[in-house]
């Protein structure tokens, strides 16, 4: 758990890049800082592996101060990623991955066999990538390495700092929703940054909203875009924000139709119950059927029929909830 108690930064030349900053993220959750370039994010964050020291007020780790703690050890039980991943050019993707547990002591052997867990577990495959060198990696593949690096000294606490920067949008949101399927399964402690509020919507159980220096608003995602607190938050959640929504509603809230086919055709286009409404309408754009079957992600089995109207009622209810 981190918890900050009323933290200022202010630079040697009088720069205040955050003020009276007081939060929580608890064990196993997932914040994200989103706001603005300039606004704070990156200085918060640094201050929780004290690769900046607060001008005032108290950062807690599992309710320890951290100014009390060994800089060094502290590092090693907070996993960092940052957007320029760092990774070493002259080492391969497996010895890359396997440098902290090697750092810290873990056998050789061991160390690459877990690195190779972990490659697999970002979906790189081991056998195809773990002997290549960086300069050899997409920017995507390269940044799944830096993921895989942060995860392998299994520290309980990641800091991820734009981690899905350098890519593409698809290959971002294929990221995205991988990392989150990997996050349900080791429950990490994160503080993730980013610029990108669709990116903060989608990863944040909770997201923290900066003005400047300040977090205007910390609640869950639906209650962000559903009832900004001020109206600075309001302006930044823009007014497209029905459209954001599609991107935290997943497909399995919608109501599907009959599998049964008005024109006894089967659905030439499928997604899993698990996709996002933005996903889905994606595809439905491009179906002259204006209709996508359905799927159980475990069985594969066809479940529904997803249609137009379907998309429009889940996101209807979505905004009533949270009104
Ligand atoms: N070493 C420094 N000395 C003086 N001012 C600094 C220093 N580092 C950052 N700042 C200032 O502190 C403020 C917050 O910077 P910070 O990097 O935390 O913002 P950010 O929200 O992460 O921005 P970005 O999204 O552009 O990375 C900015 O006004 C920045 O110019």
């Amino acid at each position: 758990m981190i918890r900050f108690e009323q933290v200022t930064k202010r630079y040697p030349d009088g720069t205040t890049a955050v003020a009276d900053l007081s939060f929580e993220v608890a064990e196993g959750e997932l914040v994200t800082l989103v706001g603005p370039s300039g606004c704070g994010k990156t200085t918060t964050m640094k201050m929780v592996n004290r690769l900046i020291e607060p001008t005032s007020g108290r950062i807690l780790l599992n309710g320890e101060d951290i100014a009390a703690a060994d800089p060094v050890e502290l590092r090693r039980r907070i996993g960092y990623v940052i957007q320029q991943v760092g990774l070493f050019p002259h080492k391969t993707v497996l010895e890359n991955t396997a440098t902290v547990p090697q750092l810290i002591g873990t056998p050789k052997a061991k160390a690459r066999a877990r690195a190779a867990e972990l490659l697999d577990l970002v979906g790189l495959d081991p056998a195809v990538y773990g002997g290549r060198y960086p300069e050899q990696l997409s920017g995507g593949q390269r940044q799944r390495v830096g993921v895989a690096r942060a995860l392998a000294a299994d520290p309980p606490v990641l800091l991820m700092d734009e981690p899905f920067g350098a890519v593409d949008p698809v290959v971002r949101e294929r990221l995205q929703n991988e990392f989150l399927a990997l996050q349900r399964t080791v429950r990490k402690t994160i503080l993730l940054v980013t610029h990108d509020l669709e990116e903060a919507v989608r990863l944040g159980d909770r997201i923290a909203v900066y003005g400047a220096g300040t977090i205007e608003q910390f609640a869950r995602p639906a209650q962000v875009l559903g009832a900004p607190a001020t109206d600075y938050v309001a302006g930044f959640v823009g007014a497209d924000r029905g459209l954001k929504r599609l991107a935290v509603t997943a497909v399995a809230q919608a109501d599907l139709a009959d599998l049964a086919p008005a024109d006894g055709k089967a659905p030439t286009a499928e997604v899993a119950l698990g996709a996002s409404l933005r996903e889905a309408l994606a595809l439905l754009l491009q179906e002259d059927s204006g209709r996508i079957g359905v799927t159980d992600p475990d069985s594969g089995a066809l479940v529904g029929v997803l249609t137009p109207e379907g998309v429009h009622r889940a996101l209807r209810r979505a905004r009533l909830q949270e009104a």
